[in-house]
């Protein structure tokens, strides 16, 4: 099932996964709770029992939803006007592990801009995000930025530069553009600001499918 909407980009492989009209809000919720209860287990202090008490409860909810599954996790649905893939580790906001990237914004030159939080679990140096976590959304927005500017493709590299340490439990900015495309392969770059500053840069090489 297609279901492809002027001036929406479509996702690598998107040919067969089921398009979803709107995404269930429950989807959503279920996923923000989860991220939630991820948060809540790396600050808590609570004693073992309840360690143990809470973990049973988590056992219940995963037994819960294994009760009926799907074959394939991808969905595709819209957000903000966009195609998103609702369980991308990135943008998805159906994907707990997903920030997620959200609010995709295009400029009159192509252009492109989303915002994420990221909690302290995705904490790396003390207070800042892990730099892997740092690459996923840039390479993410790489992505994004070649699909809005009608050249999807795959990252085949992404030299990132850490200027500074990206805070996290701070909104950040994540800009991407196209920049440039010689015969298969597209080149991207994009950075991260965090109150004002550029924490990452990327330049990205990208290979149309
Ligand atoms: C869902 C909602 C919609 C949203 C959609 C958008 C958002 C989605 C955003 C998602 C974002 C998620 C992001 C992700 O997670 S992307 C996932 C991570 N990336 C991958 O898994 C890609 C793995 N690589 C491959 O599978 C193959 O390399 C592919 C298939 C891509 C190309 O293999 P193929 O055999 O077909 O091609 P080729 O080897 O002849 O190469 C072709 C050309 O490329 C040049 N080349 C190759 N490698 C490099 C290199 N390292 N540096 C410089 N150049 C390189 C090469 O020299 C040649 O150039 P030329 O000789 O033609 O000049």
């Amino acid at each position: 099932m297609t279901d492809e909407r002027p001036g929406t980009t479509s996702p690598p492989a998107a040919g067969h996964a089921p398009v979803l009209p709107a995404i269930p809000a429950e989807t959503t919720l279920l996923a923000a709770r989860i991220r939630e209860l991820v948060e809540a287990g790396v600050h808590t202090d609570v004693a073992a029992e309840d360690l143990r008490a809470a973990a049973e409860h988590v056992t219940a909810a995963t037994e819960l939803l294994r009760e009926r599954t799907r074959e394939e996790p991808l969905l595709l649905s819209y957000l903000d006007g966009n195609q998103v893939s609702v369980h991308n580790p990135v943008e998805g906001p159906g994907n707990p592990l997903a920030p997620p990237m959200v609010g995709l914004e295009i400029d009159e030159s192509g252009a492109t801009s989303s915002t994420a939080l990221l909690g302290a679990a995705y904490e790396g140096p003390p207070g800042r995000v892990h730099g892997g976590w740092v690459a996923s959304l840039l390479d993410h927005a790489v992505g994004r930025a070649v699909a809005v500017a009608g050249h999807p493709a795959m990252t085949v590299s992404l030299t990132v530069d850490y200027r500074r340490g990206t805070p996290h439990g701070v909104p950040l900015t994540i800009n991407a553009r196209f920049t440039g495309k010689e015969g298969r392969k597209v080149f991207a770059t994009g950075e991260i600001v965090a109150d004002g500053e550029t924490t990452a840069e990327a330049s990205a090489i990208l290979v149309t499918y």
